[in-house]
């Protein structure tokens, strides 16, 4: 049995091409079922379904032989027991720093003053923050970062951006970029060796359906 572990939404949208490229269609939505397991049409592949952040754990663990998984909450997570073979293009967005409108940015960094930083993605913004040299006290939030800066609880915010339109709609700007994201299949160590034989023609089969 190969368990692939997705978590709802755009993921799980944006990977059903690619399982169907590889022989796999789940037989099941998550959108309308209560189920967290879900079979698929070949009976040695099922699917389960956690937090987008809970997948590198159930992969590292072998709980699920292959999950798909943000740069995002891969870079949080350490990428600990996980083989990373392939960028899928999916789930496309940055990780960026924003700020009220209204915030000098800039000069608040050239003055050297502390910064507070509210964000989900901690690690990240600890490690890009000491690249750049700028002291920061790190609030950790589980979302809505936007918030955050418009309520006085931080001068700026380390969150995803696709189109902008948080951003917009809550009177922020972006004034760095930190990366770029997308998502990548993750695979269990012990799982590729052990059950090559099922997940390598799966691998060749996403690989070949990855869209530039
Ligand atoms: N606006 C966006 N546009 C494109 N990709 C995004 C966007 N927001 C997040 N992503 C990517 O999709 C992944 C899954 O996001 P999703 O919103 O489904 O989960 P989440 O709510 O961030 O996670 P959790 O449920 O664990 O808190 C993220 O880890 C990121 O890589
Ligand atoms: O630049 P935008 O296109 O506005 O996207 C950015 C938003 O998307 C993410 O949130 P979330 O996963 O909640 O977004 P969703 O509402 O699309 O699910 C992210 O945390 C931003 O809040």
């Amino acid at each position: 049995m190969i368990t692939i572990a997705l978590s709802k939404g755009r993921i799980f949208e944006e990977t059903m091409p690619l399982l169907q490229a590889a022989g796999v269609t789940a037989l099941e939505d998550p959108e309308s079922s209560r189920k967290l397991i879900l079979p698929t049409n070949r009976d040695d592949v099922r699917l389960i379904i956690v937090r987008a952040s809970d997948v590198p754990t159930y992969v590292q663990y072998g709980a699920a032989d292959l999950g798909v998984a943000g740069k995002d909450v891969l870079n949080e997570h350490g990428g600990e027991g996980l083989y990373q073979p392939l960028d899928l293009n999916i789930a496309k967005c940055r990780m960026m720093v924003a700020v009220r409108n209204d915030f000098d940015y800039e000069s608040a960094v050239k003055q050297g003053a502390r910064l507070r930083v509210a964000t989900k993605y901690v690690k990240t913004a600890r490690e890009h923050f000491a690249s750049k040299g700028v002291h920061v006290d790190l609030i950790k939030l589980y979302g809505s970062m936007e918030l955050a800066p418009l309520v006085g609880l931080s001068d700026a915010i380390v969150d995803l951006v696709s189109s902008g339109a948080t951003l917009k709609a809550n009177n922020l700007k972006a004034v760095e970029e930190i990366a770029p994201i997308s998502s990548r299949l993750v695979v269990n160590q012990a799982s590729l060796k052990l059950k090559r034989a099922t997940i390598q023609p799966m691998l060749d089969a996403f690989a070949g359906a990855v869209k530039s």
